[in-house]
């Protein structure tokens, strides 16, 4: 997928949004580095205080006194560290709970004429960002704030020292902002650009792993390795403009290390000989300035991990913001009754331009079979899914019960409708989970009629796991006669007002098929749509509608 432009503060916002969640535990790790960054301070006071005791040549109980505060000092910023590492494990957890569980409930929701566009397994990838954020977090959360917090109480104890320490504060403070500013934009931009290359390099291994059968038996072409090096040659392009600005940003560490400890033994060594400081104050001021430098050069050498996080950040929003459907506030009737469903002018075009179907007039009465005919490409699928409340940009209308479909809640719309569609699978899981999907509604005395009628009962005798037999994902090693029977059991199974079936008799002997076809024909308290190129079926159906280029050729009766 294409990276969008995106801006630092935006990201950093989305992050926020984020970690708004837990605002407590953030707000625990704030006070606990505060209070780590005033605990430092102890080290370089109590040791100016050590100093100019042993100048003054006072040994005395109150230096081991002060000796043992200044370990304390050290030991209990251990212990606030220790405690800053739990909070961040906490919440690195709650984020893989929470985007587990947000992925898994808002695939099925997913806006399907957004992100038809996109092939979603590969789209799911960006889970792994997960990881990525949770050690972001560490860096974003823990190392940055104790060290800026370490850099101003720093800068706030030097400037008690000499006026001429606020000085150094705030030259420091205008280095570091600047060399953000300057170069984290850019850092953004390539790490996203080389995380946008990682995936798609990715996403053409998956590819390859799909049709591993179809490249085996090629003709000895290296197309896979060539398209492999064009993506990985965009990776690595990407990668070198990112380490670039890595570059740029430690140099500019180096120069900005030179620069203020040269200012700073100068000025100290001035300020001491001129006696305006004691060696005290000026070994504390010297130990003071180094751990200011440390700080600053933890934060410039996190920058990496930090445009990591911001970059998970956009990734993982690919699918947590992508749009989810929305239904209306209407719940169909749950009746012994099939649905009556009109068309009225209606036309649907996707959005990458094809025509789906235009200007379809028709009206079907409850409780009526309706056969879709027409060639490969004539529309039928479109016109059914039009039913599944998946589309919304069609013009004209489509009403169930006189009442538009738009208007019903989308849950209550799908309880009662019956689906197989071409674009159904088979996942991995048991035969069972693959025909009830989970739903307690349905009775195995239901299962096993319907197994029975449609001959899949055959496929649960010969193999001894039964109904607990594990399919693998898409259903590989099955024969296409089971694969589509377990399709069709998984449609009818259960009651419904409205039956959509495509192709739903392909693959069936024609012992099952007209068992089916039974089934179908007795249940009076269903509107079927069947789209089938099969002419063969009109003769069962009340309607039959021909297609061709997406319009209704016949006078449909
Ligand atoms: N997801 C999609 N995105 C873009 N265009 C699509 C999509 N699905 C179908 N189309 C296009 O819409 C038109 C109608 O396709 P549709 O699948 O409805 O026909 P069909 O009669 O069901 O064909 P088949 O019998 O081969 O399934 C075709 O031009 C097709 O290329």
């Amino acid at each position: 997928m294409a990276s969008d432009k995106i801006s630092i503060g935006k990201s950093f916002i989305r992050f926020y949004n984020i970690v708004r969640l837990d605002k407590k535990d953030v707000s625990v790790i704030y006070m606990l580095a505060i209070l780590a960054g005033l605990l430092q301070l102890s080290v370089p006071l109590g040791v100016q205080t050590i100093i100019s005791f042993v100048m003054a040549g006072s040994f005395s109980t109150s230096i081991a006194v002060l000796i043992i505060m200044v370990l304390l000092g050290v030991f209990f910023n251990g212990l606030l560290q220790v405690r800053q590492l739990q909070v961040i494990e906490k919440m690195q957890q709650k984020i893989f709970v929470r985007y587990s569980f947000e992925f898994s409930d808002r695939l099925p929701k997913l806006n399907i004429e957004k992100m038809d566009q996109y092939y979603l397994p590969e789209l799911v990838n960006r889970f792994f960002d997960t990881v990525s954020l949770q050690k972001g977090l560490e860096k974003l959360l823990l190392d940055l704030p104790a060290a800026v917090i370490q850099v101003l109480f720093g800068v706030a104890l030097l400037s008690f020292y000499h006026p001429v320490f606020i000085a150094f504060g705030a030259l420091l403070l205008l280095i570091v902002i600047l060399i953000l500013r300057l170069t984290s934009p850019q850092g953004l931009a390539s790490a996203l650009k080389a995380s946008d290359y990682k995936y798609n390099v990715a996403a053409w291994m998956e590819e390859t792993a799909r049709v591993v059968r179809t490249l085996k038996y090629s003709k000895n072409t290296s197309m896979h390795i060539e398209k492999t090096d064009k993506l990985v040659s965009g990776y690595l392009d990407s990668r070198t403009k990112y380490f670039r600005v890595l570059l740029t940003q430690f140099w500019s560490l180096i120069s900005f290390k030179v620069v203020i400890t040269a200012a700073m033994l100068l000025v100290g060594a001035v300020l001491l000989v001129n006696q305006q400081i004691n060696i005290g104050q000026f070994i504390a001021a010297d130990i003071v300035i180094l751990a200011i430098i440390t700080s600053v050069e933890k934060i410039i050498l996190s920058l990496d991990k930090v445009y990591d996080a911001l970059v998970s950040v956009e990734k993982l929003d690919k699918v947590t913001n992508a749009e989810i459907e929305e239904g209306g506030n209407v719940i169909m009737e749950n009746i012994d009754k099939g649905v009556a469903v009109s068309f009225h002018e209606t036309s649907f075009t996707y959005p990458n331009g094809n025509a789906g179907v235009s200007d379809i007039k028709l009206n079907v009465p409850a409780g009526s079979i309706v056969h879709i005919a027409g060639n490969s490409g004539a529309g039928k699928s479109t016109l059914l899914r039009l039913l599944t409340g998946n589309f919304k940009k069609f013009s004209g209308s489509v009403l169930i019960d006189n009442i538009p479909i738009g208007n019903y809640r989308l849950d209550s719309l799908r309880r009662q409708t019956g689906v197989l569609l071409s674009s159904q699978d088979i996942f991995q899981g048991t035969l069972l989970e693959n025909i009830t999907l989970g739903s307690t509604e349905v009775s195995m005395e239901q299962i096993t009629d319907l197994a029975a009628k449609t001959g899949l009962d055959q496929y649960v005798r010969s193999n001894k796991e039964g109904y607990d037999t594990v399919l693998d994902p898409t259903g590989n090693r099955l024969t296409n006669h089971v694969r589509q029977n377990i399709l069709l059991v998984r449609a009818l199974l259960g009651k419904h007002r409205l039956l959509l079936l495509e192709e739903p008799f392909e693959h069936l002997d024609s012992h099952c098929r007209s068992n089916m076809i039974d089934l179908i024909k007795a249940d009076k308290n269903a509107t079927v749509f069947i789209a089938s190129q099969d002419e063969t079926l009109s003769q069962y159906c009340n309607i039959v509608v021909h297609l061709d280029k997406g319009m209704i050729q016949n006078n449909p009766v």
